[in-house]
């Protein structure tokens, strides 16, 4: 047990490790367990109880009934409390290791364990991190997550480390931030310190979670946090990357979201997934968090939209002719019922700068529809076989959804089904551009058919678009922030919107 705030940890009190086994258990005993974290554990004695506990209920060491267990090595509190000592790391390797899944220590943990084992090291770099957790995935675990919260890196220096080699596998979640704010800065300035980055190491497999560096005081509990997100993803059957990838977003949503308490380091808010603050979110700093919060809630099917096999192709230059054409010619149907709703957006909003702003949109569309007109006459299609093209079911089901929201729902809605389209398309030109630019890329720029398409999407006109979509879905969750059920149709919007984007694409490549 311990007495702390947010200033600190002002004293531990050790519970008997009986006790700690009775407390095991009961809870053993009566409830079925689908994954195990363990957290701060203490002494000797304590780390025996559990590990032996344990092995004890499901069978020993290599036992298939065994759960996934994350032991989270908690040794000493950030504002540098003691909470394991000495003679408790040895336990923790000789008898909670190997029933260890995955072990999840930072870098402090990560030199204190190594160098309890004879493996001293000092943990500086990228590099020295990827080492160190393979040393300390010799010591039993199955996996090791080696927290890099305390290491700020440029994204020059991931990139070198990484692209060294082959069997570094590098996750950025996120994807929209990171593609907007973050990879922007580290274009501009590769050099500039900014991202943390979690190194999972198991199975011989490498991978770099890479993540913008957030400047909070809410970071009090970061790791049992992530901890405990990790093995709730376990219980629920995911493997451990996408466990570990599931736990980082959550913690890190966790810290930008929180709202400062106390004087010293506060929690996290762990509700975030759940509660929307009804309070002008907090921090100015972090971009676009309401955005960030519907796309994080439709993650998988959001991912498939914007990494479609469609865009890949497409960014190598080996999209089939045929398909695009069939791409461009629908693209040109949707784009009416894109205008239209624009005009009933315009219909619904209350004052005469939202009517405005509707009405520049709409015209926009329609100016865009003759560049697109020339566009296609480029690919051999002119504008008479454009106006004749019959419409796919997907252009049908795609605008009329679209329409029908904007119909039935109330303002905020028609912002929510109209986002997913101008967001998505501005995070796919960014992504292929990124991409581009690194050395060997997969993407094709110079030479590619489809440069023109890939220019527009990535350039300036269409990325100014794209931020004036970000403020006007942040301005809707500010000016009324959302009840749960309202921000649940929000989702619901964005997330069918999501995947009949997806259906676009599908039905292109459906040519195949
Ligand atoms: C019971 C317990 N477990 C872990 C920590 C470490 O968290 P932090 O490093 O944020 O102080 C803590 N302070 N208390």
């Amino acid at each position: 047990m311990t007495a702390q705030n947010t200033t600190g940890v002002q004293n531990v009190h050790p519970s008997p490790p009986e006790f700690v086994r009775q407390q095991l258990n009961s809870v053993l005993s009566d409830i079925k367990i689908e994954a195990i974290k363990t957290g701060m554990l203490f002494d000797a004695d304590n780390t025996l109880a559990v590990a032996a506990g344990l092995k004890a209920h499901f069978g020993g060491v290599n036992s298939p009934k065994m759960p996934p267990l994350v032991c989270d090595p908690v040794c000493v509190s950030t504002s540098g409390h003691t909470l394991l000592q000495a003679d408790a790391v040895k336990v923790m390797i000789s008898d909670l290791f190997p029933i260890t899944t995955l072990v999840t220590p930072n870098r402090q943990e990560a030199e204190l364990i190594l160098s309890q084992s004879g493996k001293q090291m000092e943990i500086n770099s990228l590099e020295d991190m990827i080492s160190g957790a393979m040393k300390l995935r010799g010591l039993g675990p199955a996996a090791v997550l080696l927290k890099g919260g305390h290491i700020t890196l440029s994204m020059e220096e991931v990139r070198r480390v990484c692209d060294s080699s082959a069997d570094i596998d590098v996750v950025r979640d996120g994807l929209l931030e990171e593609n907007m704010e973050i990879l922007q800065v580290a274009e501009t300035d590769p050099s500039a310190r900014h991202v943390v980055v979690d190194v999972l190491h198991q199975d011989g497999a490498t991978t770099v979670f890479v993540r913008p560096r957030v400047d909070s005081t809410s970071t009090h509990g970061t790791g049992c946090t992530l901890s405990a997100a990790i093995a709730c993803a376990l219980a629920k059957g995911h493997n451990i990357k996408e466990a570990t990838r599931l736990g980082t977003t959550y913690t890190h949503t966790g810290i930008e979201m929180a709202f400062p308490v106390g004087t010293g380091f506060g929690p996290l808010n762990h509700m975030h997934s759940i509660i929307l603050r009804s309070i002008p979110l907090p921090t100015p700093s972090i971009p676009h968090p309401f955005t960030r919060l519907l796309i994080q809630a439709t993650s998988g099917i959001w991912k498939s939209y914007v990494e479609h096999d469609f865009v890949k192709q497409l960014g190598r230059g080996t999209l089939p002719r045929e398909c695009f054409i069939h791409f461009i010619k629908q693209d040109y149907h949707y784009l009416k019922y894109y205008g239209r709703a624009y005009a009933l957006l315009g219909a619904k909003s209350p004052s005469f700068s939202a009517i405005g702003a509707s009405a520049q949109t709409m015209l926009n569309v329609v100016t865009e529809v003759k560049t697109h007109a020339s566009f296609c006459a480029q690919w051999g299609v002119s504008h008479k076989e454009l106006d004749t093209t019959l419409e796919s079911p997907a252009t049908t089901a795609y605008g009329a959804f679209i329409i029908d929201t904007g119909l039935q729902g109330d303002r905020s809605k028609l912002v929510m089904a109209l986002a997913a389209c101008l967001l998505g398309y501005g995070e796919v030109g960014l992504w292929l551009r990124k991409e581009a630019s690194k050395p060997n890329s997969w993407v094709k720029w110079e030479g590619n058919p489809y440069v023109k398409w890939m220019e527009d999407y990535s350039g300036e006109h269409y990325q100014n678009a794209v931020r004036a979509g970000l403020e006007a879905i942040e301005a809707e969750a500010v000016a009324d922030p959302p009840s749960r059920a309202r921000f649940n149709e929000w989702v619901k919007i964005w997330g069918r919107c999501t995947s009949l984007e997806k259906g676009f694409w599908d039905m292109a490549m459906g040519l195949l």
